[in-house]
């Protein structure tokens, strides 16, 4: 979340909007990197990009993010309904849903009573029906594809305790493909894209709990610190630790790993339900080719003689980063009655939710202030409300009837999300390391044929001079001869 707000979203988000503005066309999305061709354009078209740009020219000078300022971008947001539980089948049985659903509409209904409701629109509304596989290419399809190009991006899901959070987010779908939810297909959609030789992938996944954040992947590294990059403002955290992943079984090993630590960690509490804010990164680091590289193997060929300048020019890789966020559950203290441990665990799930709602609310009305350092949660969310990243949000709601307080503030909070605008950047810099790497082997190459040449020439020299010594005896001898002659 970054200080000084911008809102362009033109009045987005409130009650009965406009429908949402195609401007995801403005996103413009440059060409993909590697010669892969690119996943096909996300289902539901709300979210389909409808433009490209050129790459932008690689300027002499230090590292940088080309495309400066940025490209507008509003965050999105889907609204999912979870079927009727049993419980719910058996208690509410003579009630209505509290919702109803116009998917075709792009809008929900939220029942005050019988005769009145309220009428609200999101970027897309999956109903109850929705199948996994939807609701990963409405959600997370193109932030996949915009991360892949070389921007960061995050996908979220926010909702009350049991309304399917983890469900949309983290479900592996062993027993059931179909059922894989969006962190196993979103890597399947990166492990198919990337080029193994040239690019890498690796994740941290990792759980905020008590304003701690802990590894994941290494439960006794349970506090790891945030670190600020003072000249860009990135946030980062060092501590963590970071795998490759170079195929999709050892990335479901590793997704494995770390729900045994959550779930352990919420059994310890004595809990079914996440207390914690799950977060899974994944980096993708790809070389671009087509640039520098191009133009020195062009020079090399036709003989050019700026091609030294170019084998100096730095190659250009793509760093971004892609943030899955499974926050925790969202509904109020009050509500659930805590007492001791628990209440302190509900106000500091509280205090990181509610001080991303307050950063949301900031950046949804252009505040001049974001409270972005209130928690370790908007912390770590800096870049993905108000920052760099393309951002999805995934509102999930349960039909009770009897929860219409939380799912009233969830779908509230889904439509100020909406209001955000982040500036998409193309996360992408001058390769220094391969460029020094490049170097040490072109000069390796420089001192062999130096010493080969000194050699020749050393030789040669030993040659001409043996030549010379041979000649001037021979002369020597012949004058020798000669004045013997004479002498007669
Ligand atoms: N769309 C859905 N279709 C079928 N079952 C669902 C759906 N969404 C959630 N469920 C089921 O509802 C239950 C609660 O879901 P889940 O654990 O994902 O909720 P959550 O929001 O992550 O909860 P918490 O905040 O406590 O972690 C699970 O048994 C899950 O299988």
């Amino acid at each position: 979340m970054a200080s000084g707000a911008r809102n362009g979203g033109g009045g987005l988000g409130s009650r009965t909007t406009a429908k949402m503005d195609r401007q995801q066309g403005s996103t413009a999305t440059p060409k993909a990197p590697a010669g892969k061709p690119r996943l096909s354009a996300a289902g539901g078209g709300a979210y389909r990009r409808t433009s490209s740009g050129p790459l932008p020219a690689a300027g002499a000078g230090g590292g940088r993010n080309s495309s400066e300022s940025g490209v507008s971008s509003r965050v999105r947001v889907a609204v999912r309904l979870r079927p009727r539980n049993a419980e719910e089948q058996a208690a509410d049985a003579d009630f209505a849903d509290c919702v109803e659903l116009q998917p075709e509409l792009k809008r929900l209904k939220l029942r005050k009573n019988n005769w009145e409701s309220d009428t609200f629109e999101f970027d897309e509304v999956l109903t109850e029906f929705s199948s996994q596989k939807r609701v990963y290419e409405v959600v997370a399809k193109p932030v996949v594809e915009s991360v892949l190009e070389g921007y960061n991006g995050t996908v979220m899901a926010y909702g009350q305790t049991g309304t399917g959070k983890t469900f949309t987010l983290g479900r592996l779908g062993d027993e059931d493909t179909a059922a894989r939810g969006i962190m196993v297909r979103a890597m399947e959609d990166i492990l198919a894209d990337i080029t193994p030789e040239t690019d890498t992938v690796s994740l941290s996944y990792l759980q905020l709990y008590m304003e701690m954040i802990q590894d994941l992947l290494d439960p006794v590294n349970d506090n790891i610190a945030i670190v600020e990059d003072p000249r860009t403002g990135d946030v980062s955290l060092p501590g963590a630790t970071v795998v490759e992943v170079r195929d999709q079984k050892s990335f479901m090993d590793l997704l494995r790993i770390g729900e045994a630590h959550r779930v352990a960690a919420n059994t310890k509490l004595n809990t079914e339900s996440s207390r914690s804010h799950a977060i899974l990164m994944v980096n993708v680091r790809r070389a671009v080719k087509g640039r520098s590289e191009m133009n020195v193997s062009m020079s090399a060929e036709n003989g050019h003689s700026s091609s030294m300048m170019d084998s100096l020019r730095p190659p250009i890789v793509r760093k971004s980063k892609l943030v899955v966020v499974d926050l925790a559950g969202s509904e109020r203290i009050d509500k659930s009655g805590s007492e001791g441990h628990t209440l302190e665990e509900a106000k500091s799930i509280n205090l990181s939710l509610s001080s991303l709602g307050k950063c949301i609310n900031a950046l949804a009305e252009s505040s001049a202030h974001v409270p972005v350092r209130d928690s370790k949660l908007t912390r770590l969310l800096k870049d993905s409300f108000g920052g760099t990243a393309r951002t999805s949000l995934v509102v999930t709601i349960g039909p009770s009837p009897r929860h219409r307080g939380e799912t009233t503030s969830t779908i509230m909070f889904g439509q100020r999300a909406m209001k955000v605008q982040n500036m998409v950047k193309l996360k992408e810099e001058f390769d220094y390391k391969s460029l020094c790497r490049r170097l040490d082997i072109e000069l390796d190459k420089l001192i062999a044929e130096n010493e080969r040449q000194r050699k020749y020439f050393d030789d040669e020299i030993e040659r001409i001079t043996a030549e010379a010594q041979y000649r001037v005896a021979e002369a020597e001898k012949e004058c020798k001869v000669s004045l013997e002659r004479m002498r007669k």
